[in-house]
């Protein structure tokens, strides 16, 4: 009979004879072929079955390996705190290319926050009281940069400064009007004007791809909303502001008749570059050259273009400046860093920078998730996934699905904001409406075991705010008669927001990490992005070696 190719018996007779299981295993001296044969095959069975263990060990072990750990961080705060440009910040850490990539496509909304500040001046400046607007100058929509009288007047009641040239600019920056118009309609789905529902997908839209027909909110399987962007409301259009003689440009259509602007946060959108009519190929078939957006006659940098030398003679006249001063609007807060910059963003072939992207406004409406891995360093492998909510009180109800799911959240409080009042009701603070939101976080049973980081953020704003003598008891009685610095503005906060984490954390051992920030500052937001990530990292791990 032949030899099996497998002969166990032999490594056994290898063994000492002085090890007595070895002696036992040791086949029978007078073992007949039968047996052999019957006890080899018995042998090699149980080493196929050991083979298949040995086997099945070595595939969890390759399988935990591959597994990295995840770490699901949300990014929390009230609307126009800073969330978005957070995740931009990692996003431009992490995914450079990425970021890179989308960035041409930011030209359309940071064209649309240039052209809404030049409105904002405009409308400021008129000599006629605003028609549309029960709040007198207090835009009940859009208050970011609008600071309330710290003396109770509206201010709209101060007297002050006249501009002979206004009725000039008026007319020369009318063709604005039509341009916002087409940027909000290219950015926009329509009847989105409180969002109760999600716009549709963006392959669901029809025409252009921009504009369709609302539906219901949109879910994702997992239940959760899907994610869309919106762009802050508008005031009425300049035609309210006119002078009683002026013929008054065309009625907007409703999406754009100071209701919100959605845009689609899918990655769709992101590819439009062409926003005119037409979209171009990259090369002219007739000189071989690049051809972009600018050889487009439909491409709103042309109207854009036109009117940059009146938007910028408007910027710079010194009447305007001391109007927008007597009435605080400080345009700073907002989009205001693009009149700036006029000449650049007018260009026709201007490619939004980096912080020009970080810097570019757009709401955001229900989740955006950012997932990414971090490929170096003493964190390599790990997963991380950034969910970025929109914060406007209306969209507050989309966060609680995730706070099961969490190991993070950032916290972003604008604190530069404790003079001005939320944009959705302009009755409510904005600083108290962030110390209540805080006290719900940090109070949240759910969120017990969650690692919070907070973020006073806008610093950059407070400090030019208090340097320009805007007074923070005269907002916060309770601040008293303490300095009115930069650092003992910022300790205040600081240990307010400290002091009610302290007090009602269902986590005594919850250790709080607070940070002092300005979100849109690339280069010091990067080295405390590495601090927290760490710090957020080392809680994950020691939570799951825990578990
Ligand atoms: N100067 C300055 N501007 C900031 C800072 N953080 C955010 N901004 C600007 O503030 C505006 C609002 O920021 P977003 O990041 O869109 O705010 P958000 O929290 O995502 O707002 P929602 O999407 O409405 O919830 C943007 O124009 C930002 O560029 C900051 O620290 N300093
Ligand atoms: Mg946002």
């Amino acid at each position: 009979m032949a030899k099996p190719a497998y002969e166990p018996v032999l490594t056994a007779r290898r063994r000492s004879l002085s090890d007595p299981l070895a002696v036992a295993l040791l086949p029978p001296e007078n073992e007949s072929p039968y047996d052999r044969e019957k006890r080899i095959t018995a042998e090699l069975e149980a080493k196929k079955v050991s083979d298949g263990i040995d086997d099945q060990i070595r595939q969890e072990r390759n399988d935990r390996k591959r597994i990295k750990p995840e770490v699901k961080v949300l990014l929390l705060g009230q609307s126009e705190s800073g969330k978005s440009t957070t995740l931009k910040q990692f996003q431009l850490l992490h995914t450079p290319a990425a970021f890179h990539a989308e960035r041409i496509a930011w030209r359309a909304v940071i064209y649309l926050n240039l052209v809404r500040s030049v409105r904002r001046i405009i409308e400021a400046l008129s000599p006629e009281p605003d028609i549309f607007d029960d709040h007198d100058d207090i835009d009940s929509t859009e208050t970011a940069s609008i600071i309330i009288s710290s003396n109770g007047r509206p201010p709209s009641a101060i007297s002050g400064t006249k501009v002979p040239n206004f009725e000039i600019y008026r007319q020369q920056l009318e063709p604005l009007v039509e341009l916002e118009d087409r940027l909000i309609n290219l950015l926009s789905s329509p009847d989105e004007d409180e969002p109760t529902h999600l716009p549709v997908p963006w392959d669901q839209q029809h025409g252009n791809g921009f504009n369709g027909t609302g539906t219901p909110m949109r879910i994702a399987p997992n239940g959760r909303p899907m994610p869309t962007i919106m762009i802050p409301p508008t005031k009425p259009p300049l035609a309210a502001t006119s002078a009683p003689n002026q013929p008054r440009p065309p009625s907007r259509p409703s999406t754009a008749s100071g209701k919100e602007v959605v845009l689609p946060a899918s990655a769709n959108w992101k590819k439009i570059f062409a926003l005119g009519g037409k979209a171009k190929s990259p090369k002219s078939a007739h000189t071989g050259e690049i051809e972009g957006w600018w050889a487009d006659p439909d491409d709103p940098v042309h109207a854009l273009n036109a009117c940059a030398p009146a938007m910028l003679e408007l910027w710079r006249d010194p009447r305007v400046r001391a109007r927008l001063h007597e009435k605080r609007l400080y345009l700073e807060e907002s989009s205001g860093f693009y009149l700036d910059e006029i000449p650049r963003i007018t260009a026709k072939k201007y490619i939004p920078t980096d912080e020009d992207v970080l810097k570019a406004r757009l709401k955001t409406m229900g989740v955006v998730e950012h997932t990414f891995s971090i490929l170096s360093g003493t964190n390599r492998g790990v997963r991380w996934k950034i969910y970025d909510v929109g914060g406007a009180r209306n969209q507050r109800q989309a966060w609680a699905p995730y706070f099961d799911d969490v190991n993070a959240i950032i916290f972003l409080a604008p604190i530069s904001a404790f003079d001005q009042v939320l944009a959705e009701d302009p009755r409510v603070n904005r600083l108290e409406d962030s110390l209540l939101l805080w006290k719900s976080v940090v109070t949240n049973k759910l969120l017990s075991k969650v690692s919070i980081v907070l973020f006073l953020n806008k610093c950059d704003l407070l400090q030019a705010k208090l340097n320009a003598g805007v007074r923070l008891h005269h907002h916060m009685i309770s601040y008293g008669d303490r300095p009115n610095d930069f650092e003992s503005v910022s300790k205040y906060f600081r240990n307010k927001f400290g002091a009610l984490h302290h007090q009602f954390t269902p986590n005594k051992g919850r250790e709080l990490y607070i940070h002092c920030t300005a979100v849109t500052d690339t280069r010091r937001t990067s080295t405390i992005i590495s601090n927290v990530r760490d710090i957020i990292v080392k809680g994950n791990l020691r939570d799951l070696r825990l578990a």
